[in-house]
């Protein structure tokens, strides 16, 4: 958990702390497309602080004034002022800087590897994936066939979290989004970051048949231990992870546009795919993304002791995943559809503009 006060850019420490000595509320600490974020509201003052730490960029807001620190220097700005330079768009250029944009893909392999490793543990337990294997309350509504363990569990979890606003946000994404219940929490209002309608591009219905036909076979012996309700936990934990990381390919392709966007401009216009897709792919990029994941699934997966052995990745290790599996469900599928992801968003992305011959000139 960081400490609020010393998260913040030296010259706000300064300014904001001086406005009262009573200590910060920490309000909520989350982590979205911005990196991880705080939010503490200073009871006192009424004045609220969100701090991007890994930006090095902090803001205060009161009811009038905003200020506003990056590094050493403070602007101090009040908020009619604020409000009239907003665009439609959010200036969120920082935020989807290409390089930040993949230190975000980067963080989710590790929540990938990890639910990998925590469902690996278990026999691959086929009753949980077959409708009526295990007598669950809930029915397919047209069929009239009763759902998986799988399906169950996934749908529930969806309904609770869905409660909770979670697929108000822009990087999640829902698997039944038939079964979203009404929200217990009023919605957020999301700075606007990617283009209009991007939320149709869902492509979890790949995921779950690509989970279940290639990934589970991969990482899980056959066989059935009767764990059924942890490896489906585990399963959701996998899917979820997998869908975050492959839907976050509409912030990646949105970075790319708004850096490239003379360069994508006539290829959308001319609803070229292929193009697109060369134009985006990065081999290099690619090459160590399969590396670094199979190196840290050789990492994660090992049973480490308490004293270290020089070398030890070097010796006979019994991988709680195969390495090679990792970085094959990289190569194969994670990243292919990532891209194909990046495409559907792409070929839509002028939809949200007025049609104009000026549009190279829009920022
Ligand atoms: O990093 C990028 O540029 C991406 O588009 C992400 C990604 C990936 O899925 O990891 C996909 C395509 C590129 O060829 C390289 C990597």
């Amino acid at each position: 958990m960081i400490r609020i006060h010393d998260a913040l850019p030296q010259s706000l420490q300064r300014l904001v702390p001086c406005l009262s000595s009573k200590p910060w509320e920490q309000k909520h600490v989350s982590s979205g497309f911005y990196g991880l974020k705080s939010q503490t509201r200073h009871a006192q003052k009424n004045l609220s602080v969100a701090v991007f730490p890994s930006r090095k960029k902090s803001l205060a807001r009161s009811r009038t004034n905003v200020f506003y620190a990056q590094s050493k220097n403070v602007f101090q700005i009040t908020r009619d002022q604020m409000d009239k330079s907003r665009g439609p768009w959010e200036d969120s250029s920082e935020a989807l800087d290409l390089d930040n944009v993949r230190s975000t893909l980067i963080r989710l392999e590790d929540s990938i590897i990890f639910s990998l490793i925590e469902r690996a543990q278990f026999r691959r337990n086929d009753a949980i994936y077959q409708p009526d294997a295990i007598p669950v309350p809930g029915f397919d509504r047209t069929s009239g066939v009763r759902y998986s363990l799988l399906e169950y569990i996934l749908r529930e979890h969806e309904s609770l979290f869905g409660k909770l606003r979670k697929y108000t946000s822009p990087d999640e994404h829902a698997f039944f989004e038939d079964g979203l219940p009404h929200l217990v929490l009023p919605p957020l209002n999301y700075p606007k970051v990617l283009s209009k309608d991007h939320d149709e591009i869902n492509v979890n219905d790949t995921i779950l048949r690509i989970y279940l036909q290639e990934i589970v076979p991969s990482i899980t012996e056959r066989g059935d231990d009767c764990n059924y309700g942890s490896a489906a936990t585990y399963d959701v934990m996998c899917l979820q992870a997998i869908s975050k990381r492959i839907h976050y390919g509409k912030f990646v392709a949105e970075a790319k546009f708004r850096a490239n966007r003379e360069t994508y401009v006539p290829l959308i216009e001319k609803q070229d795919a292929e193009g697109l897709m060369a134009l985006l792919t990065f081999p290099a990029v690619e090459e160590r993304v399969v590396k670094r994941v199979r190196n840290k699934a050789a990492t994660y997966g090992q049973d480490i002791q308490d004293e270290l052995v020089e070398g030890i990745i070097q010796q006979e290790v019994k991988y709680k995943v195969e390495p090679e599996e990792v970085a094959q469900l990289y190569s194969q599928w994670i990243m292919p559809i990532t891209k194909e992801v990046q495409v559907m968003y792409l070929l839509r992305r002028l939809e949200d503009e007025p049609p104009s011959e000026s549009r190279n000139d829009a920022t």
